[in-house]
């Protein structure tokens, strides 16, 4: 983790109208994100962790506040430079893996690396998260665990500079989950990337640099974990 600030957010607030119901899902939250490090986002449900990764990643914009990604204020950007930073800079991984039914798994990846220029090898991706021989085979022929692989391929072929994931082991038994988190944390470990993982789950924080805890909308606090556990040693 270096001092470089990657993304800043800067007293950000976001706010849904729902009819004469007005849901305050983020009240004015600041951050600071270091490029290559690894932060874990904790929180209940209806925290507001979706809603600040979502905003992290271009997804949606702040209420009020602004968000500032290497220095260029995302809040103030036309929706066409909104769409070029998501492709270019941002990985996504989901709880559900949201892979394209009608691709292969090759196919989904090959979809992300064409996005960005010098992307990696699809197949030396696909090798890395253990699936070589499943190159051609769709979504609905692999298990929930292969099919978090091939998402995590497919965010990291890019080589983002961020690397966003909302409750990545979520869908997954606990051995798989784990195997999910080691390969997210060697993406930032070899290819730098910085890595935000949201979850509910506390345990999973262990392998974190920081840890950001959400409560009501707000941080509540943020720790920093001089050790971070390789998540073969974490249980939950
Ligand atoms: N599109 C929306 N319209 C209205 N309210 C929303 C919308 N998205 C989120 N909210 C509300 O904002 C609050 C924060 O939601 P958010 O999904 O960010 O929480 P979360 O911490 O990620 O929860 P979970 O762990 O259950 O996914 C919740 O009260 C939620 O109901």
């Amino acid at each position: 983790m270096s001092n470089k600030v990657l993304m800043k957010l800067k007293g950000i607030t976001r706010t849904y109208l729902m009819g004469e119901v007005t849901v305050d899902a983020l009240k004015e939250t600041s951050l600071d994100i270091y490029e290559g490090e690894l932060l874990v986002i904790l929180g209940p449900s209806g925290s507001g962790k979706s809603t600040l990764l979502n905003i992290m990643g271009g997804m949606d914009l702040p209420s009020t506040g602004e968000v500032f990604f290497d220095g260029e204020n995302l809040s103030r950007a036309a929706e066409g430079q909104l769409t070029a930073y998501r492709r270019q800079e941002v990985g996504f991984v989901f709880q559900f893996y949201n892979l394209i039914p009608d691709l292969t798994a090759g196919e989904n990846v090959e979809l992300a690396a064409g996005l960005v220029e010098g992307p990696l090898s699809v197949t030396e991706m696909l090798k890395e998260v253990g699936l070589a021989t499943r190159i051609d085979h769709f979504p609905s022929q692999l298990s929930g665990g292969e099919q978090q692989r091939v998402a995590i391929a497919r965010a990291a072929v890019k080589k983002p500079r961020l690397l966003l994931c909302d409750e990545p082991t979520g869908a997954l038994d606990h051995l798989t989950g784990k195997l999910m988190l080691s390969l997210l944390q060697k993406v930032n470990r070899e290819q730098g990337s910085t890595v935000v993982i949201v979850t509910h789950n506390t345990p999973i924080s262990a392998m974190a640099q920081r840890i950001v805890r959400m409560s009501s909308g707000r941080i509540s606090e943020i720790i920093e974990n001089t050790s971070p556990l390789s998540p073969e040693r974490i249980d939950w």
